[in-house]
């Protein structure tokens, strides 16, 4: 209680949280960012410094303006001139935000956003000056619709906007004479500055600053995100001729703007269709600010820019924690609720669920099992079922063998499954397809229990089957069914009348007597087993059995255990996928729906699922699509990852256990003499007669067809002073190839012999962290050549070592000795900023070389 959140206190008093922080850690407080709280007291004291003008929070006609620290900066900038005071600060903070995505991501965006999140992003990142912000802060507040352009293209109407007007003039005037400036070195603001011979009243602070940021502009001319500012770099060095055609390019551009921005005002701005926020924003955590923006319908750009207001600096497309999707629902006002993501690809899940489901639950028939020893007589009863039990107009019995048939018994229906064996029939249960209600143990009454029989029971008792004894054969003279009996009980199996509960029914399945007693018996079962499902639901079971029919393609018998199962029905079964196209019941008859317990045979999916596989019927084809698909995709891994490759750490293991004789290597080298001088020392390695057989070698880069090679013939790859090309790289990974990369031909040989010999003990053990791409070269006197580029992956540590990769070959191995973002020295830089760096000792550095930075980690010794 009385605790406030920053980013609550930040909306009600209109101003971003960030400024709080700054501000209020500059008064003493210890406040962490947006989430942060502070008690009544503090609270207070910080609504008094935003309510005493100390930050302009809400008013636009303030002081900014006035204040003689945004007069000097005025001339620095292109936009000085800006009617509103507010302005200059933005186009000063804009200046140094020169290289940041955020100011690129967001000047696509329509709207007011462009300015506003600018300012936000820059402020934050590199000042934390209050008075910037909160005049940034009320022009966004009061922005109107007014866009980046649009403040741009307005220069010269300085009435445009609420903001106060207030020494316009001397704005107005300076801003020609900056724009003249700007178009002809037309780069970012702040370079443009330093040059800036139209600037009458640049502060010397400012110029200083102008200057370094040139340096960083060379790193990166990455401020190109408008046509105006675009091409910075090169249009930088425009002067003397060119010159007088970007003036007349701009000022044509400049018409035209001001042109479209006189319809705009004339005609309103573009009406929007804003449709109601929803009253709950069901979320998924990690969502980003497109998708978010989806489910509120709102735009994506102003999320990022209410983010920004709230502290978080994002872009469209990065994903954002469950903490910050609630801000921003609390920033709206409405409510927040996860939703918890359900993997789809997860069809187990998925099943089980619908199995519990008891909405509109109604009784199903029974689905049963026989088994027994061979020749006892299973098939003899599942065909007198076949062709006895069928309802009048259904003569000729059941045609079809798709693996199960349901026999009418008065008015009940029994689902009865082919099952060929009791392997088949475990395996399915070990697939999760635990699919039988009932088993019937069929015993020969001439011949007892035998060692399938007690396999059967044992099946059916660890499938949790209920078990009905069918002892058969009575009709054979030698018939002892009482004997049966007693060598059954002492497999656990009593009969009721001796105070069991399994029920013993003797027939003759050759003659047809008593089963209509064994199909009671079954019907009493299942009523005491309380069999139920609800049709009304979407179809859930399992795949009987599948084949591939020369004709209609992948044929599937399914027996629907829950819902009802409709043609058409977009399915995903195991790891196949479809559409249900045709039906059939075990008569050949078409059909167009499957209730609870039905067999029906189906055509329509891409592939042959295997029997036991479950299948579930999604919404969608799409869904249904992209499930199986995911779903092959991660059979196909798991199928890769059951038949193990060797590695070298496997190595000795699978030496030991005589699995092979020879080991097979790929040996990849920057030129032929290291080839050869390594396939030979390879050659001679001998251990307990086991030889090192080079399968193949060469001089580049490790490609896929190498890794396909080691792939298909277990085999390791060697790489000697080179590197995989990305493909390469993945494949190995997905294939889990083993490939070993060495600068010493030495370390090489014993790493495998080692290996060999069952040493491999490596204490240490490289990582690669990451990887930059050079764009550009800077030669320096003092530090040599400067590498600027960009992390293209993972992240490069100032401690890191490097290897420069020259069109996959190594060329030299090294250390950084310095780490630059910009100006300034830095530890790391991470994946997708841009950097400038140098190498200890190397300055052969070019355009389009990879530095791949690593480190030495040391393996905890087994
Ligand atoms: N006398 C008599 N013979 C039967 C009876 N039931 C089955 N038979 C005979 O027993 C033999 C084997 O019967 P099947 O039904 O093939 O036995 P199974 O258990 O299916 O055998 P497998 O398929 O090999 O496991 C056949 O010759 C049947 O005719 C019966 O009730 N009485």
């Amino acid at each position: 209680m009385g605790k406030k959140r920053i980013y609550e206190l930040a909306k009600e008093l209109n101003v971003s949280s960030k400024q709080i922080v700054d501000r209020g850690n500059k008064q003493g407080f210890d406040i962490k960012n947006h989430m942060s709280t502070v008690d009544a007291n503090q609270e207070r004291q910080i609504r008094a410094m935003f309510s005493k003008g100390g930050s302009k929070p809400a008013s636009h006609t303030s002081k900014p303006a006035g204040s003689g620290q945004h007069t000097a900066a005025k001339p620095s900038h292109q936009n000085a001139a800006h009617s509103t005071s507010s302005k200059p600060a933005e186009h000063h903070t804009a200046a140094h935000a020169q290289s940041r995505p955020a100011a690129h991501t967001n000047n696509n965006n329509s709207g007011h956003s462009v300015s506003r999140n600018t300012n936000q992003a820059n402020h934050s990142v590199n000042h934390g000056n209050s008075n910037h912000n909160s005049s940034n802060r009320s022009n966004s507040t009061h922005s109107n619709n007014t866009t980046d352009q649009r403040n741009h293209s307005n220069n010269n109407h300085s009435n445009n906007n609420n903001h106060s007007s207030n020494s316009n003039n001397n704005h107005n005037s300076s801003n020609n004479e900056h724009r003249n400036n700007n178009h002809s070195n037309n780069a970012t603001s702040r370079p443009a500055a330093s040059h800036s011979n139209g600037s009458n009243t640049t502060s010397s602070n400012r110029s200083s600053s102008n200057n370094s940021s040139n340096h960083t502009n060379n790193f990166s001319n990455h401020n190109t995100g408008s046509g105006r500012f675009g091409g910075s770099l090169n249009r930088n060095n425009n002067r003397g001729g060119s010159r007088k055609a970007n003036k007349k390019r701009n000022k044509k551009q400049r018409k035209q703007k001001n042109q479209r921005l006189r319809e705009v005002e004339h005609h309103g701005a573009p009406e929007r269709k804003s449709r109601p926020l929803p009253k709950v924003l069901e979320y998924q955590d990690g969502m980003n600010a497109q998708e978010l923006g989806k489910l509120l319908h709102r735009e994506p750009a102003e999320i990022v820019k209410k983010l920004f207001m709230l502290g978080v600096m994002v872009n469209q497309n990065q994903s954002l924690d469950k903490d910050t999707i609630e801000i921003l629902a609390a920033d709206y006002g409405i409510e927040a609720k996860e939703k918890v993501h359900e993997d789809l690809s997860d069809l187990d899940k998925i099943f089980e669920k619908e199995m519990k489901n008891t909405d509109h639950l109604v009784s199903r028939p029974p689905v049963v099992t026989i088994m027994g020893h061979v020749d006892h007589g299973k098939t003899t009863l599942l065909d007198h079922l076949r062709h006895s039990h069928i309802t009048a107009g259904e003569a000729g019995g059941i045609t079809q063998a798709i693996g199960a048939y349901q026999v009418r018994h008065g008015d009940n229906q029994i689902t009865f499954l082919d099952t060929p064996g009791h392997a088949a029939f475990t395996e399915m249960r070990a697939r999760g397809a635990n699919i039988t209600d009932i088993t019937i143990l069929v015993v020969a009454a001439d011949d007892g229990v035998m060692p399938q029989t007690i396999e059967a029971i044992n099946h059916a008792k660890a499938a949790k089957t209920p078990i009905i004894v069918a002892i058969n054969k009575i009709d054979k003279p030698d018939a002892n069914p009482q004997h049966v009996t007693d060598q059954l009980m002492q497999y656990g199996l009593v009969p009721e009348k001796l105070g069991g509960d399994t029920i013993f029914v003797n027939i003759s399945a050759k003659f047809g007597k008593n089963i209509d007693e064994l199909l009671d018996m079954i019907i009493l079962e299942a009523e005491v087993m309380e069999l139920k499902a609800d049709p009304d639901q979407p179809a859930a079971g399992s795949v009987i059995e599948a084949r591939l029919d020369q004709g209609k393609g992948p044929v599937a018998t399914l027996l629907v255990q829950q819902g009802t199962l409709h043609v058409g029905d977009p399915i995903v079964a195991g790891h196949t996928f479809g559409r249900v196209r045709t039906m059939t019941n075990e008569r050949g008859r078409e059909v167009k729906k499957a209730t609870p317990s039905s067999p029906v045979s189906i055509t329509g999916l891409n592939e042959v699922p295997e029997a036991g596989d479950r299948y579930v019927v999604f919404d969608d084809e799409k869904t249904a699509r992209s499930v199986g698909e995911e779903r092959a995709k991660e059979a196909q891994v798991e199928e890769r990852r059951k038949t193990t490759r060797v590695t070298l750490d496997s190595l000795f293991d699978s030496l030991k256990e005589g699995e092979m004789k020879e080991v097979d290597i790929v040996i990849k080298a920057d030129v032929q003499g290291s080839v050869e001088a390594l396939a030979n020392s390879l050659q001679k390695i001998e251990v307990e007669g086991v030889k090192v057989n080079i399968i193949h070698s060469g001089v580049g880069a490790i490609n896929e067809s190498d890794v396909a090679l080691a792939e298909a013939s277990n085999a390791i790859i060697i790489g000697f002073n080179v590197r995989p090309t990305p493909q390469a790289k993945s494949q190995a990974d997905s294939d889990h190839v083993d490939i070993r990369l060495h600068q010493v031909i030495y370390n090489a040989i014993d790493e495998v012999e080692s290996a060999m010999k069952g040493m491999l003990a490596p204490t240490y053990t490289e990582e690669v962290t990451g990887e930059v791409e050079v764009r550009d070269i800077f030669k320096a006197s003092k530090v040599g050549t400067i590498a600027g580029g960009m992390v293209v992956d993972g992240v490069v540590e100032k401690n890191s070592k490097v290897r420069l990769i020259r069109d996959g070959v190594v060329v030299y191995t090294g250390e950084l000795n310095s780490l630059k973002r910009f100006k300034d020295d830095v530890n790391e830089v991470k994946q997708g900023f841009e950097l400038g760096l140098t190498i200890k000792d190397y300055n052969d550095i070019k355009v389009g070389d990879v530095i791949e930075a690593y480190v030495m980690k040391q393996v905890p010794v087994k």
